[in-house]
């Protein structure tokens, strides 16, 4: 399968060691990462909580990432001007979050940042296709949303391999048990951010994890690196 999306590897700050969230965030930024992706968890569209704004401002203090907002909540058109003014630079909402994507995307691109869409295993990937000349990314999960260290869902890389195919240049993320033993089904389906936690801060050599993901997205996706996309 040939595509022309950049691979990035982004890591789940919920893996982290929450105590020091900075320390984490910087160690996997020198470490290899694309972006950092930040799972934003509301105890009601799934069954934990995590954090919100005021978290993600903090950590924005110490690093210029590009923070990749997974949005798990019921009423994210509640939140958009608070992720924005915290320093999001991408919000993805949930398909099955709310009843107008359409105003949400409007909503989202009005503050200022980039949209993902995101898919729980169970919804036809199908449900996307409307949205998909709206956003930059759409997120197809391979867990089901709500924790870290979930096993990764195979079953999910056709919906991958269905994206890829009738959009070449899509930005395809898959988030959910994603390393060095999974990154090969998924690079091969067509995924190109890769959002990637236990694998990643459990790892004794992050950086080790982070390349090994990389060149396999690169081998099996034929994806573009950065580099060779701007040389093009
Ligand atoms: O959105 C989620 C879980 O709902 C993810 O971002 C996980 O945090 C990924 O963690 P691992 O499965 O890689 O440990
Ligand atoms: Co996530």
């Amino acid at each position: 399968m040939c595509h022309s999306c950049a691979c990035q590897i982004g890591p789940s700050m919920l893996a982290s060691d929450l105590s020091c969230l900075k320390d984490e965030a910087l160690k996997v930024v020198a470490a290899g990462a694309d972006y950092l992706h930040l799972d934003v968890m509301d105890g009601h569209f799934v069954p934990n909580i995590t954090w919100g704004a005021p978290v993600i401002k903090s950590l924005r203090k110490h690093t210029d990432a590009f923070f990749d907002c997974h949005m798990m909540v019921s009423e994210p058109e509640k939140w958009v001007d608070d992720i924005k003014d915290a320093g999001g630079d991408q919000f993805t909402f949930h398909l099955e979050s709310t009843s107008n994507p359409e105003a949400l995307i409007e909503q989202i691109r009005a503050a200022g940042m980039k949209v993902g869409v995101a898919i729980k295993p169970g919804t036809a990937v199908e449900g996307v296709l409307p949205y998909v000349s709206l956003v930059d990314m759409v997120l197809v999960m391979t867990v089901e949303p709500g924790f870290g260290g979930q096993s990764f869902m195979a079953d999910m890389m056709p919906k991958v391999a269905f994206l890829r195919e009738k959009f070449p240049s899509l930005d395809i993320e898959v988030d959910g048990g994603l390393g060095p033993s999974t990154i090969e089904a998924a690079a091969k389906a067509g995924a190109n951010m890769i959002v990637a936690g236990s694998s990643v801060f459990k790892a004794s050599d992050p950086a080790e994890v982070i390349l090994f993901m990389r060149h396999s997205v690169e081998i099996h996706g034929n994806g573009k690196t950065t580099e060779e996309l701007t040389r093009l």
